[in-house]
């Protein structure tokens, strides 16, 4: 699968020419006779702008500077700002109703249909916004390919034009905004309108692999972080959606990182789809998470994050611009990193992450394989402030895969090629809550990163597999009765809560959502993974 390696597309930071220095991109325009085709058969007007792929990172700093306004902050990262759009617009994603994908797709409330005549009008105002610019330029948190794959370059296989500066216009037919960001598997093309955040372009080429992997490979995608043991070699996945502690959890210094958000699950092993991370920065320390704190050097792109005008250093706790201050840099800016991002293993373990709003759920449960089956498809969690538009609060949500702004297909496909896989290579599965512990969210706090990197610690080492386990009621988990180095009472929420009967009351006001949220899957499982969720 080469797809991801070639895709050519423009960064959210589209790059004007400076005419002063245009030798420098004389030297960079380096398409090849069929490229120059390929583009000015897609619109562009190829006598009026230059389209400069793979420049180097100083080069792009540069006219990052001196079009964009971005800076340079004091460890060497270049700091720039996405404009009005902060975080994701999950209610402006659509994917185009055609004949070769329609009958895969699960149309509904996720993926929003456009008609292919829509598409066209859009992607050709993305092009003629792009043939106004001075400059396209390519580079981003994708696989960089080799020497060898650039000489042999054929056809781009996928193709996103990225007019995030420009907008939709209102006037055209199922605009609600003037933001669209829109997939269309026939043409295998994308176009963003009217959105400059990094992460819709990122996400939207999950959306692409959850579609693909599965229908066109048979491989199973995943919105998965996933690392691999120095000792032992065994292969983790950790679930979750924005938020849970992906790649916080994941950047494990007795590990080696596979990658921090997208994944498929082949046939052969693990592998990822993207050649670099995205983190989180808000509350970024050195202390806390070390190896995300030190990839933020030269290479990397800080997104939003708020500087001291004097130092140029980056003050992570500063969240004026957003909450989802971001920074992107390539995976080998991790100690650990398994590089090329594959491992020819099957996972050993699969780690479900959860962030409780409602602080009920225990820290870490043992699941059986049907409540495995049932928490993937319920997928309870809580969307974290400013990933998605609008959002300020933890907000509890079934985001069913832990994916569901990026499904593509019917949740039951996902879920059973997970459950096969899992039964297949016998992986054992944990449920963890990142979230809130000892009260809910506003009067608790969120469990403590260092409890939960013990309990990773002791996913891996075996440790937890051979602890004492009770009955955790109403959700029927199986919980640890202890671990060393975590308080008794963090491990078994109904004895960290100082107010029992406001336990008891959140737990059953949670157990009843599930039940509620779990009733679209029903009828597409077996009867035992529907009873393995909770009962009130
Ligand atoms: N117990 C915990 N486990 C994981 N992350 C935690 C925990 N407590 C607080 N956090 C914070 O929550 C955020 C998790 O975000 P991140 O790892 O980027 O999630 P994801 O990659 O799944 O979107 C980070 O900012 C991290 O510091
Ligand atoms: C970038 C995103 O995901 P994550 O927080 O998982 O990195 C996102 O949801 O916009
Ligand atoms: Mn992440």
């Amino acid at each position: 699968m080469v797809l991801p390696h070639h895709t050519p597309y423009v960064t959210p930071h589209i790059l004007h020419k400076n005419y002063a220095q245009s030798h420098d991109y004389e030297q960079f325009s380096n398409l090849i006779g069929r490229d120059l085709e390929y583009f000015s058969q897609a619109g562009f007007d190829m006598d009026r702008i230059q389209i400069k792929r793979n420049a180097p990172v100083a080069l792009l700093y540069e006219d990052a500077i001196r079009n964009e306004g971005a800076i340079i902050s004091s460890s060497g990262a270049l700091i720039n700002f996405s404009g009005k759009k902060t975080g994701r617009s999950p209610k402006d994603k659509r994917i185009v109703f055609e004949d070769t994908s329609k009958d895969d797709i699960w149309w509904g409330s996720v993926n929003i249909k456009m008609d292919e005549h829509t598409f066209e009008i859009n992607r050709e105002r993305a092009i003629d916004y792009l043939n106004t610019r001075d400059n396209v330029s390519q580079h981003n948190m994708l696989i960089r390919p080799t020497e060898e794959q650039l000489a042999n370059f054929g056809e781009p296989d996928f193709i996103i034009y990225n007019a995030g500066q420009f907008p939709a216009n209102r006037f055209t037919k199922g605009m609600s905004s003037t933001t669209s960001v829109e997939i269309n598997f026939k043409r295998m093309e994308m176009v963003i309108l009217g959105t400059e955040y990094a992460g819709e372009m990122k996400k939207g080429v999950f959306s692409v692999m959850h579609y693909l992997q599965p229908v066109k490979f048979g491989q199973l995608s995943l919105h998965s972080s996933a690392n691999v043991g120095i000792e032992n070699g065994d292969v983790t996945l950790f679930f979750g959606l924005s938020g849970t502690g992906k790649t916080t959890l994941s950047a494990d210094p007795r590990r080696l990182l596979i990658g921090d958000d997208e994944h498929v699950w082949s046939d052969t092993g693990v592998f990822n789809i993207e050649g670099g991370c995205y983190a989180k920065c808000i509350n970024l320390s050195a202390e806390k998470e070390p190896d995300i704190f030190n990839a933020i050097r030269y290479g990397s792109i800080l997104e939003n994050v708020v500087y001291n005008p004097l130092s140029r250093a980056p003050d992570y706790d500063d969240v004026s611009i957003t909450e989802n201050t971001r920074c992107a840099y390539p995976i080998e800016y991790i100690p650990n990193a398994q590089i090329p991002c594959v491992v020819d293993r099957q996972p050993t373990n699969i780690i479900m992450l959860t962030c409780d709003a409602f602080g009920v759920l225990p820290p870490v449960s043992r699941l059986t394989p049907e409540q495995a089956s049932y928490h993937f498809l319920a997928g309870y969690t809580s969307k974290t402030p400013g990933t998605e538009d609008g959002v300020l609060e933890p907000i509890p949500t079934f985001s069913t895969c832990y994916s569901a702004p990026f499904i593509v297909l019917h949740p039951g496909r996902y879920a059973s090629m997970l459950a096969e896989r899992m039964a297949k290579h016998k992986v054992d599965c944990w449920l963890i809550n990142t979230g809130w512990t000892a009260g809910k969210f506003g009067t608790g706090k969120r469990c403590p990163l260092k409890y939960t990197r013990r309990i990773v610690d002791a996913v891996h080492s075996g440790e937890l597999a051979q602890a004492e386990f009770e009955n955790f009621g109403t959700f029927n988990l199986s919980i640890p009765t202890s671990l060393e180095g975590i308080p008794r009472e963090l491990l078994n929420p109904s004895i960290a809560w100082a107010d029992k009967e406001a336990f008891q009351k959140e737990l059953r006001k949670l157990a009843g959502m599930f039940t509620k949220a779990f009733a679209l899957y029903e009828s597409d499982v077996d009867e035992k993974v529907r009873l393995a969720g909770p009962h009130i």
